[in-house]
């Protein structure tokens, strides 16, 4: 059996990943890439197309990380990835500040400068990208995207793939719903229905700015 990670993803989010792993000593094999792909990601080699990932795991490979920026897609191919029987791995940088008393997932990232506060849970597949903050009792559902330089005050409830835009700001005690999606520079200031696009300061329903 092969102890490096299978990268899935060969875009400019793999690159950070394959770093994160390198930085904590995880050696990585190669990445799954698009027929579009390049042939490399970093210094790795892309193998292009999903058909690779059953050939890797026959062949001894077992571990595995999804470095996919689009949350909906990161959990469809975690999933296909998990049924052929690969593990997935966390890739934490050693540059962040996790709480012990913080819960982790499989399969998330958590980006240099990132900090994770007391009992904070992060969900499975979920992206704490660079400088961000996820405050004291916050949880991160699965498949969230939290973007670079987001503060979310303690409290803080995202649900099932919702993505933050770059520098998010969120009051204590918000709820953010599933799929919603937040622009970057948001000011969140009240609880966010699912599916909802806001924008602005404070933010707003981005159909409904007057
Ligand atoms: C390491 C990394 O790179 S992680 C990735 C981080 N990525 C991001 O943070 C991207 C965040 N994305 C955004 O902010 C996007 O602009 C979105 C998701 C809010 C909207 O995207 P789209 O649906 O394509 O909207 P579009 O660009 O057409 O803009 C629609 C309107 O919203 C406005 N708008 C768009 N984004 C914002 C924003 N962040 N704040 C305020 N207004 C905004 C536009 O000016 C436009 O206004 P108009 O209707 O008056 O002309």
């Amino acid at each position: 059996m092969s102890q490096s990670v299978v990268i899935v993803g060969a875009g400019g989010h793999a690159k950070v990943c394959i770093e994160l792993l390198r930085a904590t000593g995880v050696p990585v094999a190669c990445c799954i890439g698009g027929a579009d792909s390049k042939e490399f990601c970093l210094d790795v080699a892309v193998l292009k197309g999903d058909h690779h990932l059953a050939t890797l795991r026959e062949r001894g490979h077992e571990l595995a990380f999804v470095a996919i920026g689009s949350n909906a897609l990161r959990q469809r191919l975690a999933a296909t990835v998990r049924a052929l029987g690969f593990n997935l791995v966390n890739a934490i940088s050693p540059n962040a500040v996790v709480s012990h008393s913080a819960r982790l997932g499989t399969g998330i990232a958590i980006m240099a400068g990132a900090v994770i506060n007391a009992d904070a849970t992060i969900g499975d597949l979920s992206i704490i990208n660079t400088l961000a903050s996820v405050d004291h009792d916050g949880t991160i559902g699965e498949a969230v995207h939290i973007a670079p330089h987001c503060g979310l005050a303690g409290n803080v409830h995202v649900a099932t793939r919702a993505f933050l835009g770059v520098g998010c700001k969120v009051l204590p005690g918000v709820f953010i719903g599933a799929d919603a999606v937040a622009g970057a520079g948001s000011v969140i200031i009240s609880n966010v229905a699912p599916n909802a696009r806001i924008v602005g300061v404070p933010a707003k329903n981005l159909k409904e700015r007057t």
